[in-house]
């Protein structure tokens, strides 16, 4: 939540026969009381009023399920807070509560928002955070130093912690675990990495509290809950299973662009139609597929637009203190475009934000929900618009659920017309930067092609058609070993060759043959630098490779990391 976060309003809650928070003196901590006023929150939200009223008690187990942007992470913290205030048994230096998130970004919103909800309190209580990206010594330093009884971390960072028995012995007289975005910290992206913290914390049979909340509950997360959860849990939700799981004030279309060829001429095309459509406060988040394809679509735009509006981007490949700057400044913005990779995809509340963009598939219906939910927070309006190709519309027949329709202006015209404009602009983005997101974009759509009815040879085609629309000549090369690792080895249409220390590249004879799509022969001018080895969503590595001409092991100046990257990340 942030900062300066998008409130309800009174009015809209009170039309709901909201319960005032006011109604909670007696039961709820006076300072907490008192710092919900200070921030504004004088009615309870629909799901916080069922978690305040309807638990059996505040330290109950739950699993809370309620739509995006209606005030969960207030509904987690106030009974958590609340308990350790009462009970007073929390040793000084030790940490009583427990928030694990997805994301840097988010575990950073719900510090903050931690941080406001104690502001009242007479003595006061730290909550720290702890996430990759960050130098750990300092944080580490602070954390054994300080008195963190409230902790916010990501899995990663917070098994580093737990890895040190040192440092795991703060962690012994913990009251609450709380699991936001819980369905995806529990599904197998991020699953072993709770494992293993839940085997480092002290067993459930110590009693601690389990809290898992998020807006979508996805059937197959049900049998891993009593990790977190003890039986006969609390289930609560605002969400009926009947209904859509997205906000109703969001309206949805989709568009759909003949080819890949398109993407780049409709994507622009529809964002200067629905940025003349709302003249004041056109605050758009676009997200797209990988972190790579992300940077060159944040560069194109910054070409294209010429100053006509903030341009952002946040994704997993900026360093951090770059992501934390620019979620500040997009929190305060009041209209720009940032283009995103998940790592804003959940959980993340920028106010105002008047339309998410979704180009390219999500994953899953699951993060389709989540990336609308960016928008109409807190009770506000919103729209939200998914790009497909053709191929790709396969998507809005799966989930035939969601209300999504058609885009009901026809914009082919206007995206041929803002051709040249794109092409120029295209013409101005570094190679380094299409090489990437070439490869990049090969990887993510490598765990589709069964949905896409591609084989190999066709999805190679598709990436290189990707390749001529951002004005490549030839498909940019991609390092043998990164071929092989992506499963394509000997596929026909690939610019095969090897990529040393530093970004040289040489061809290495390995292009493979037959139908491919692309032109072929070797850049007169040398290849891309620095292909990076992005690919799939979930996986993050550093291609960087130094071989002997002409392939084999050779001398390895930089290995190649396949490792695990951390889902949202
Ligand atoms: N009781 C309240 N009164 C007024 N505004 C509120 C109240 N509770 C929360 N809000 C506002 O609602 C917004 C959304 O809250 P929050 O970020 O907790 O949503 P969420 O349900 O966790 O969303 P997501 O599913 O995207 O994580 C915030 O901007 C916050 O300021």
């Amino acid at each position: 939540m942030a900062s300066n976060g998008a409130l309800y309003s009174s009015a809209t809650l009170k039309e709901q026969d909201a319960q005032t928070y006011q109604s909670m003196s007696g039961r709820l901590q006076q300072p907490l009381l008192k710092a919900l006023e200070v921030m504004g929150y004088q009615y309870m939200t629909p799901v916080q009023q069922r978690v305040l009223t309807e638990l059996p008690n505040f330290k109950a187990d739950c699993l809370v399920q309620a739509k995006t942007g209606t005030g969960k992470t207030i509904a987690f913290l106030l009974p958590a807070l609340h308990s350790l205030l009462q009970e007073q048994t929390v040793p000084a230096g030790q940490v009583g509560i427990l928030v694990v998130s997805p994301t840097r970004e988010l575990a950073t919103q719900i510090s903050q928002e931690c941080d406001k909800l104690t502001s009242q309190l007479p003595r006061r209580i730290e909550c720290h955070t702890a996430f990759g990206g960050t130098k750990k010594e300092k944080h580490l330093k602070d954390f054994l130093n300080g008195q963190p009884t409230v902790l916010v971390a990501t899995p990663g960072r917070l098994n580093d912690y737990l890895s040190d028995n040192y440092v795991a012995g703060k962690f012994q007289n913990v009251r609450a675990v709380i699991l936001d975005e819980a369905d995806t910290m529990l599904e197998s992206g991020f699953l072993p990495a709770i494992n293993d913290i839940l085997r480092r914390l002290p067993p459930k049979t110590t009693g601690w509290q389990g809290m898992c909340f998020s807006a979508t509950m996805p059937e197959k997360i049900k049998p891993v809950l009593g990790k977190v959860l003890r039986p006969g849990y609390s289930h609560l939700t605002t969400v009926d299973p009947n209904e859509v799981p997205t906000i109703e004030a969001v309206t949805q279309f989709s568009v759909i662009a003949p080819t890949v060829s398109d993407t780049f001429n409709y994507l622009y095309a529809l964002i200067e139609q629905e940025r003349q459509q709302t003249p004041s406060g056109f605050k758009a988040i676009i997200f797209g597929t990988t972190a790579n394809g992300i940077a060159m679509l944040h560069e194109l735009f910054q070409n294209a637009m010429q100053g006509k509006i903030s341009i952002y981007q946040l994704q997993s490949r900026l360093n951090q203190n770059v992501r934390t700057r620019t979620t500040e400044e997009y929190k305060k913005a009041a209209s720009g475009l940032m283009f995103a990779s998940d790592v804003i995809g959940r959980g993340m509340d920028f106010p105002a934000v008047s339309h998410v963009i979704q180009v390219g598939l999500p994953t899953n219906g699951e993060q389709y929900v989540h990336r609308v939910g960016r928008t109409a927070r807190a009770g506000n309006e919103g729209r939200a618009i998914i790009m497909l190709t053709e191929r790709e519309k396969y998507f809005l027949t799966v989930n035939r659920h969601l209300p999504i329709k058609p885009y009901p202006v026809q914009i082919s015209a206007f995206a041929a017309q803002s051709s040249p404009v794109l092409a120029q602009a295209m013409g101005r983005v570094d190679d380094k930067t299409k090489s990437k997101a070439y490869q990049a974009y090969l990887g993510f759509h490598k765990t589709f092609t069964k949905q896409l009815r591609l084989d190999t040879t066709g999805l190679v085609m598709m990436a290189n058609e990707y390749a001529q629309a951002m004005g490549c000549l030839e498909p940019p090369l991609i390092d043998r070993q990164v071929v092989g690792k992506m499963g394509l080895k000997g596929v026909g249409g690939l610019n095969v060759g090897v990529v040393e220390k530093g970004g040289r590249g040489q061809m290495g004879g390995g292009r493979g043959g037959g139908r491919g799509g692309a032109r072929g022969g070797a850049r007169p001018n040398g290849a891309p630098r620095g292909l990076s080895n992005q690919g799939a969503p979930t996986v993050q590595g550093n291609g960087v490779q130094k071989n002997k001409r002409g392939g084999g092991p050779g001398r390895r100046g930089g290995r190649t990391r396949g490792h695990q990257g951390m889902p949202g990340e």
